[in-house]
């Protein structure tokens, strides 16, 4: 089997893409993001509570013949934002681009955060990470990923996702119009459960290349590129103005500012982030200040090649035995 199906950007700056998912029977549509920095699939549902619903698609189970409860399990996820939902469990069919699981594990939400209420384009969440970071318990379930896998012709999902454009996800097979040359493969350390490789280094500008090994995760579900600090001061260095404002959160600089490209390799390739794609938001609609789409991860114990870096190159997650991650120009 495979499945493609449409990734779009949520807002005019690409916070987040959400793809079109059926679940139930007759299908109910909800719109999803496809994370792979977690790996719960939830929803809001008929059972989250009225108030902190505001214009978001809901899983209705109830109306759904095909819907059954999955007794005594229960969820709580936390992302690296603050933000966060739990509830309970039901089991029920779910495709993604015509590619369908039956009995999928869906996560239906007693309790979002207040951020979630506010994103009203956004109905939940697919983890495409490990199941091994599941949070249903007391039994962990299993990805859609990890559930398709059986009768996927090729045991991959990849992600071409576009700047300010709509991409998309496909499953179980690599669609060689996406991608230009050749899909530069790296080793996956899936402990603790995230897409976890190394990047071969980076340079700034048409500045030198910097080998060295950048451990960090590769999740579609993150906004941004976080790298070490020596590597974001560095940059910034080149842009007039810029400067790491405590005040909000992160580099900031002139939006009239000149942006240097950013380039990371993985293993022997190349992959050059446009400036455009930093010069992230402005920071308020009217101001000429504006917010950096890299950003240093000292406060986040982890480095994360978000989608500011993702978008900037045809990514492969490929789920053979061990696990890699394949990046080609496209
Ligand atoms: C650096 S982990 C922060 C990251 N969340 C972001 O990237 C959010 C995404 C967002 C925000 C608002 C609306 C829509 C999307 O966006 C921002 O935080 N920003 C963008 C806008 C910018 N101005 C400020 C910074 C994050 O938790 N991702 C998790 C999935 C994410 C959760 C929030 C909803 C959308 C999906 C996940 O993959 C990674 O989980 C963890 C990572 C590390 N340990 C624990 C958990």
């Amino acid at each position: 089997d495979t499945g493609s199906a449409a990734a779009i950007p949520i807002n005019e700056v690409d916070i987040a893409y959400v793809t079109p998912v059926t679940i139930g029977t007759p299908p109910q549509t909800l719109m999803l993001d496809l994370d792979t920095g977690s790996s719960d699939l939830w929803v809001f549902s008929s059972l989250t509570p009225s108030n902190q619903v505001r214009g978001q698609e809901i899983y209705s189970p109830t109306k759904s013949s095909t819907s059954k409860l999955l007794s005594g399990h229960t969820w709580s996820i936390r992302y690296g934002d603050g933000s966060g939902s739990r509830g309970t469990v039901y089991t029920d069919n779910f495709t993604i681009g015509g590619l369908e699981v039956k009995s999928q594990a869906v996560q239906a939400a007693l309790e979002v955060s207040s951020s979630f209420t506010q994103e009203q384009s956004l109905d939940g969440l697919v983890g495409l990470g490990f199941s091994a970071l599941n949070t249903v318990r007391p039994s962990s379930q299993l990805t859609f990923f990890d559930n398709a896998r059986p009768n996927l012709d090729e045991e991959v999902f990849t992600a071409d996702l576009k700047y300010h454009a709509t991409g998309s996800y496909d499953f179980g097979f690599i669609d060689s119009k996406k991608y230009a040359g050749n899909i530069t493969y790296t080793t996956v350390q899936q402990s603790p459960g995230y897409w976890t490789h190394s990047l071969s280094g980076y340079s700034v500008g048409s500045g030198a290349f910097q080998a060295s090994q950048i451990s960090g995760i590769s999740d579609t579900g993150t906004t941004l590129l976080y790298l070490p600090t020596a590597i974001v001061t560095a940059y910034y260095r080149q842009v007039q103005g810029a400067q790491n404002s405590q005040y909000y959160g992160g580099y900031v600089f002139p939006c009239s500012s000149t942006l240097p490209t950013f380039t990371f390799g993985i293993e022997g390739a190349r992959f050059t982030i446009p400036a455009s794609y930093i010069n992230y938001t402005r920071i308020s609609p009217t101001s000429t200040t504006c917010y950096g789409g890299l950003q240093s991860s000292s406060g986040l114990g982890i480095n994360i090649f978000g989608d500011v870096a993702l978008k900037a190159a045809f990514v492969v997650f490929s789920g053979t035995n061990p696990p890699r991650i394949g990046f080609a120009i496209k």
